[in-house]
């Protein structure tokens, strides 16, 4: 059997793209960040006090997706580490992966090598434990919240007041916070306490445009990929898709990868633009699947329902989608949401992209909306099914 095992990561091995794949991977952090010297500039200006172990300005870094946020804070911060590894610690927690107060509280403990149980504590109790930690330690501590929109949305801002508050009961330890979030809207609805407090220092990360993108491009590509496996045109027009989609960097560096992973299976030794182009359709099917085996229960059954309506008809009124929804709910004995929560769920589905709803006035019976699909029957047929059981047995 272990032959097999071999066979297979020898042809793996042969591949003749990539250098190192890896290195084309989001979490990669390269040694240079092309286009952001003012960021890090801004950055280390403030973080400066580290030098002389005084506690720095709290920091709100926002930006759209991919924009080179979290690449520059964690560039940044491990090379100040570097140099003045006895005057801070630093700590990263993502809060979109850890989204409770409890599991961000548990996250920074146990970076401290704090054991926290898995739940069962009050957050109060995991804060006072945090405060007696840190009282332990004498280093100034640089706490970054990375993607604090999503924790904010569903928890509020309670944590981040706190954590902004917590000096006050610290000795010799200090806090310093960096936020970071790519909802520019998001600081508004901050505590206006918080805001004032996290946004000592504001820095704004810009989108990129095609040029810069395809400087960031070149530069990771010539770490990844094998010298002769990529030319100007490839990195073009990876530049330029990713460029149209807001200046995304994650989305540039996706699209060189999947291509040459694509090239890679066909056995080439170079990629070509139509692998970028199967790369775009794979990745936004990627995407796609994603949000449909993500959604709750009734947005499925929503969706569901329509595919059921769109069997007879072009399109469907708000109402007839309700109908089936019911019908659905029903047949399956769970207990249905009102139409006004359906509604929102089409509204959720039209903004992400996954059905169209167009708004139609029928005179004297007043508004309704024309309801379709977006995507193919067939990748949301995939996805429901796949994720959820108690919708596939009933479709199977
Ligand atoms: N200037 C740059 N040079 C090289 N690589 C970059 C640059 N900016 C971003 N990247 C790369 O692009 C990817 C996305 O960057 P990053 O995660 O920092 O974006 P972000 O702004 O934090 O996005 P999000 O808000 O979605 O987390 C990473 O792989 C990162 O290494």
């Amino acid at each position: 059997m272990s032959d097999i095992i071999d066979e297979v990561l020898s042809t793996l091995g042969r591949g003749k793209i990539f250098r190192a794949r890896e290195l084309l991977l989001p979490d990669y952090v390269p040694e240079t960040l092309p286009h952001r010297e003012n960021q890090i500039r801004k950055i280390v200006e403030i973080l400066a006090p580290l030098a002389r172990s005084e506690k720095p300005s709290n920091i709100f870094i926002y930006g759209l997706t991919g924009t080179g946020k979290t690449a520059v804070t964690k560039f940044v911060l491990k090379n100040l580490y570097k140099r003045f590894s006895s005057n801070f610690i630093y700590i990263y927690v993502n809060t979109r992966q850890s989204d409770t107060p409890y599991r961000i509280l548990a996250d920074i403990l146990e970076s401290l090598n704090s054991k926290v149980p898995f739940t069962g504590l009050s957050t109060a109790e995991l804060f006072r434990r945090l405060i007696r930690k840190l009282n332990e330690v004498n280093p100034i501590v640089i706490i970054v919240l990375d993607e604090i929109d999503a924790m904010v949305k569903k928890h509020g801002d309670d944590i981040l007041y706190r954590f902004t508050r917590a000096n006050n009961e610290l000795n010799k330890s200090k806090i310093s916070l960096i936020g970071i979030t790519n909802d520019v809207k998001f600081v508004e609805t901050l505590d206006p306490r918080v805001k004032s407090s996290l946004g000592e220092e504001e820095i704004v990360f810009p989108p990129y445009n095609a040029e810069e993108l395809e400087d960031i491009l070149k530069q990771r590509a010539k770490l990844a990929l094998n010298e002769n496996a990529i030319k100007d045109d490839v990195i073009k027009l990876c530049a330029a898709l990713a460029a149209r989609d807001h200046g995304d960097a994650r989305r540039a560096l996706d699209l060189l990868r999947v291509a040459g992973e694509i090239a890679e299976r066909e056995g080439k030794d170079q990629i070509t633009t139509s692998d970028v182009e199967k790369a775009r359709v794979e990745i936004e099917r990627d995407r796609v699947y994603e949000i449909l085996s993500t959604l709750p229960f009734h947005s499925k059954l929503v969706l569901i329902a329509i595919l059921k309506g769109l069997r007879d008809k072009s399109t469907l009124t708000t109402g007839e989608v309700y109908e089936a929804y019911l019908k659905l709910a029903n047949k399956m004995g769970v207990e249905s949401v009102t139409q006004r929560r359906v509604s929102d769920i089409l509204n959720e589905l039209d903004m992400v992209g996954i059905i169209t709803a167009k708004v139609v006035n029928r005179g004297r019976y007043g508004k309704t909306k024309e309801i379709s699909l977006a995507v193919s029957e067939d990748i949301i047929l995939k996805a429901i099914v796949e994720s959820d059981e108690r919708i596939a047995s009933m479709w199977n």
